[in-house]
């Protein structure tokens, strides 16, 4: 299987470094700094289980360079997918797979929006990684996770042979029974912590400690219920326990990708995060005010780190 590693920073590089690892055939799509590291001595994974170094089929930044992949795998921002969506329209074919890893809910959407739906796959990870200099890919913690599955929820033959891919590359992955539902589940985790740890720049064990901000996430998430089961998605009152029982466990210190970027000044997902609550909640006619407040008081500092970053 011919794949393409589009974004190759904490997800991309960890997941494309293990298929590349495991011999398939990955080109890697990076810039700058990093694309220049990756071509002279290969793109380094030093994960909590081993270290190892992969040299991609090929790393660019030109997708005319570029052959036509089975299976693409995006490791860029939630906001980048619908330029990339675009750009990668050149080398998919009919039987190319595009495969989202974002944080965030409407991935694929924004993907559908752009490529023929026979192209799109919905799936998300669990994992902790960046980029810890160019050409370095750190796992830091978190057994890496993929699941995914066809936008319908079939299990199609090419969504088994994927499934046999991560399983070849030593990925443990599943092919979801209801994928949008899973990709709630996490996005029910991650938008409730991130904004709120971006917002008070604690971790989330600092948070907890608060009655006023703990009952603040359980109203941010109650809202993103309600905002999910009006778009028939079964998030229900056991997702809601749940994932408070896994924030209550989170260590000392912990804290969300987003929140790292909000942070370090980054651009950041709260568009796709809090902002995305916000934006559906007017469409559907339900209050949105604890997610208003955490996206209206963080907008102002996301806009300036956009400004910079230009
Ligand atoms: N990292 C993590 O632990 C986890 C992240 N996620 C989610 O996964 C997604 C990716 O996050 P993450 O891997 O952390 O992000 P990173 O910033 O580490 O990686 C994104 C990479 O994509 C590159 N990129 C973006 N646009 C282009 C382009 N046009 N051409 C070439 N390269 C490009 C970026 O380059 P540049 O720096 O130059 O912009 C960067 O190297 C997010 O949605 C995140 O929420 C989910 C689970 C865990
Ligand atoms: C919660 C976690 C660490 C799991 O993958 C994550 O998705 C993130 O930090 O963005």
């Amino acid at each position: 299987m011919k794949i393409l590693i589009y974004g190759v920073g904490g997800v991309g590089g960890y997941f494309g470094g293990k298929l590349a690892k495991a011999g398939y055939e990955v080109t890697m799509i990076a810039r700058g700094k990093h694309l220049e590291a990756i071509r002279k001595d290969g793109l380094e994974i030093e994960s909590i289980d081993e270290t190892f170094t992969i040299h991609p089929k090929l790393a660019t930044d030109d997708l005319s360079e570029v052959e036509t992949p089975d299976l693409v795998i995006l490791g860029v921002k939630s906001w980048q997918i619908p330029q990339v969506a675009s750009e990668i329209k050149s080398v998919i074919g009919d039987k190319t797979m595009v495969l989202p890893l974002q944080n965030g809910a409407d991935n694929a959407e924004k993907l559908l929006e752009i490529l023929p739906k026979k192209n799109v796959l919905a799936g998300l990870c669990f994992i902790i990684s960046y980029i810890e200099k160019p050409g370095k890919i750190k796992h830091a913690a978190y057994e890496p996770r993929i699941t995914f599955g066809e936008i319908d929820n079939v299990k199609t033959e090419r969504v088994q042979e994927v499934h046999q891919v991560f399983e070849n590359a030593g990925i443990s992955n599943s092919i979801a029974e209801n994928i949008q539902l899973e990709i709630w589940k996490k996005f029910l985790f991650i938008c409730t912590v991130s904004g709120i740890g971006g917002l008070t720049r604690v971790s989330i064990d600092k948070i907890r400690e608060s009655d006023y901000l703990y009952d603040l996430m359980q109203k941010t998430a109650r809202e993103m219920i309600a905002v999910a089961n009006a778009k028939g998605i079964p998030l229900s009152e056991e997702h809601f326990q749940k994932t408070f029982e896994i924030i209550n466990a989170q260590p000392e210190g912990t804290t969300a990708s987003t929140q790292r970027d909000i942070m370090q000044g980054k651009p950041s997902e709260l568009e796709n995060f809090n902002g995305y609550i916000v934006k559906e909640g007017e469409k559907l006619g339900i209050e949105t005010p604890a997610n208003k407040l955490i996206y209206e008081c963080l907008k102002p500092m996301e806009n300036q780190a956009r400004n910079t970053s230009k």
